[in-house]
C-alpha cells in the first residue's frame, strides 16, 4: 500500500522504516535538517526492531495521494502539519499517532472527509540525529477511536500496520487515551532534570514525584467519569486501586512501567524536544491534567508545578537540579 507519514521524527521514522521493510511504498514529510538527511541518506533505524535502512520519498508536504496516512508530529504541531497536507490527504483514512487527548478530534476537524483513528504507542523511540532513530523499547501499539467496540476499518488498518509492527484494534479508545496519559506522567521529570526515564524512576524521591503526578492524574480522570482502557495489562481496575493507595505503595506503578521499559536508557519524547531546543508537548500531557481538573472543579497542583518546570527548562535551555524539583513539589 502507498502510505504517507506526516512528521518523520522518532515514531514517524520508526513506522516509515518498518513499513518499507514490510514492503509498503512510503512517502514522508519532514523539514530542515531532517528533510535533508532523509533525502540524502534515507532513514536509519536501530535498536529493538533490528537494523534497517529505508529509502523513502521525502518532501515538506506529501506529493502523492496515499491509501493511508499516519500523522506523527508532536501534538502542538499537528494542526499546522495536517493543514499543510490537507489538499492531498482529505478523504484518505488517517491514523493520528499522538500522546494526549486531542489528536483524533483535531484531525477530524481539519479533514472532514477523512475517517480518522488514533494510535497509542508504548514503543520508546529516540530521534538521536536527523534521519536516525533508535528504538529503546519495542512494544505493541493500540489503534481505535471513540468509546465503542473496535470497528471494521480500525481492524483492517491495524492489520496493515501489523505487517510492520504489532498493532491491535481496541474498543474504548478514549479511556485508553487516558491510560496512556497516566503512562506519560513518566515524561516530565526526566525532561526537567535531564536524565533517562529509568534513572528517574530508580531515584527514590523522584519516583515519588512521578507517582504523585500519576495518582493526581488518575483521580482527575475518575472525577471526569473516565473508565480507563486497558494498555499492557494496565486498566480501570488497577488504576482505581492505585488512586486509593498511599504514595508509599503507589510508587509501585512507575516502578512496574520502568521494568517494562527495560534497561536501554530512554529519554522520553518530551526531553527529546528539549534537547533539540524545540517546544515540548507538556501542555497536552501534564497541562491536560490541569485543564481536566479545572473542568471537574478541582486543582492539580503536582501537574501544574511540573508543567511550569518544563516550561522553565524550555525557556532557559538548561535542566534543573534534582533538589529544585523536590523543593517545588515539597517532596
Ligand atoms: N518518541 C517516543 O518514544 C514516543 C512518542 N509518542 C508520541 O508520538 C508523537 C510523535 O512523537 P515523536 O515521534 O517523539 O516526535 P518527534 O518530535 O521526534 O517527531 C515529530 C516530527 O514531526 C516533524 N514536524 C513537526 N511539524 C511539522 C510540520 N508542520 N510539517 C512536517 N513535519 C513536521 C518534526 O520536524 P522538526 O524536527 O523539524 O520539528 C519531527 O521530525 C507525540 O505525540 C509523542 O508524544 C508516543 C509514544 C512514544
Ligand atoms: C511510552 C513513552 C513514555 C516512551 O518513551 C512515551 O510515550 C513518550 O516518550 O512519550
Amino acid at each position: 500500500m502507498r502510505i504517507g507519514i506526516i512528521g518523520a521524527g522518532a515514531l514517524g521514522g520508526t513506522f516509515a522504516a518498518l513499513l518499507v521493510r514490510a514492503g509498503h511504498e512510503v512517502e514522508v514529510t519532514a523539514r530542515g535538517a531532517g528533510l535533508e538527511a532523509i533525502r540524502s541518506g534515507g532513514i536509519r533505524l536501530t535498536g529493538g526492531y533490528g537494523e534497517t535502512h529505508a529509502r523513502v520519498t521525502a518532501s515538506e508536504v506529501l506529493a502523492a495521494r496515499p491509501g493511508l496516512v499516519l500523522v506523527c508530529t508532536k501534538a502542538q504541531d499537528a494542526a499546522a502539519a495536517i493543514e499543510a497536507n490537507a489538499a492531498v490527504v482529505d478523504g484518505v483514512p488517517v491514523v493520528v499517532v499522538q500522546n494526549g487527548l486531542e489528536g483524533v478530534a483535531t484531525a477530524s476537524r481539519l479533514l472532514p472527509r477523512s475517517s480518522c483513528m488514533g494510535l497509542l504507542s508504548i514503543i520508546a523511540a529516540n530521534y538521536t540525529e536527523p534521519g536516525v532513530v533508535r528504538v529503546t523499547t519495542p512494544a505493541t501499539s493500540y489503534l481505535g477511536r471513540g468509546d465503542g467496540p473496535p470497528d471494521d476499518e480500525s481492524r483492517r488498518t491495524a492489520a496493515v500496520l501489523s505487517e510492520a509492527v504489532p498493532v491491535v484494534a481496541i474498543g474504548g479508545f478514549r479511556g485508553a487515551q487516558w491510560t496512556k496519559l497516566i503512562v506519560n506522567m513518566l515524561n516530565a521529570v526526566p525532561a526537567i532534570v535531564g536524565r533517562s526515564v529509568q534513572d528517574v524512576v530508580d531515584h527514590r524521591r523522584l519516583r515519588r514525584v512521578v507517582a504523585a503526578s500519576m495518582r493526581e492524574a488518575v483521580r482527575v480522570g475518575l472525577a471526569r467519569g473516565i473508565r480507563f482502557g486497558s494498555l499492557q495489562g494496565l486498566g480501570d481496575r488497577r488504576l482505581r486501586l492505585f488512586a486509593r493507595l498511599p504514595l508509599a505503595l503507589g510508587q509501585l506503578l512507575p516502578w512496574l512501567m520502568r521494568v517494562r521499559m527495560g534497561n536501554v536508557p530512554n529519554l522520553g519524547s518530551t526531553q527529546q524536544s528539549l534537547r533539540r531546543g524545540q517546544p515540548t508537548e507538556v501542555d497536552y500531557l501534564n497541562g491536560a491534567v490541569v485543564r481536566e481538573a479545572s473542568a471537574a472543579g478541582l486543582e492539580a497542583p503536582v501537574n501544574a508545578a511540573l508543567t511550569a518546570l518544563v516550561h522553565e527548562v524550555e525557556a532557559s535551555g538548561t535542566g534543573l537540579p534534582v533538589e529544585r524539583v523536590l523543593a517545588a513539589l515539597s517532596a
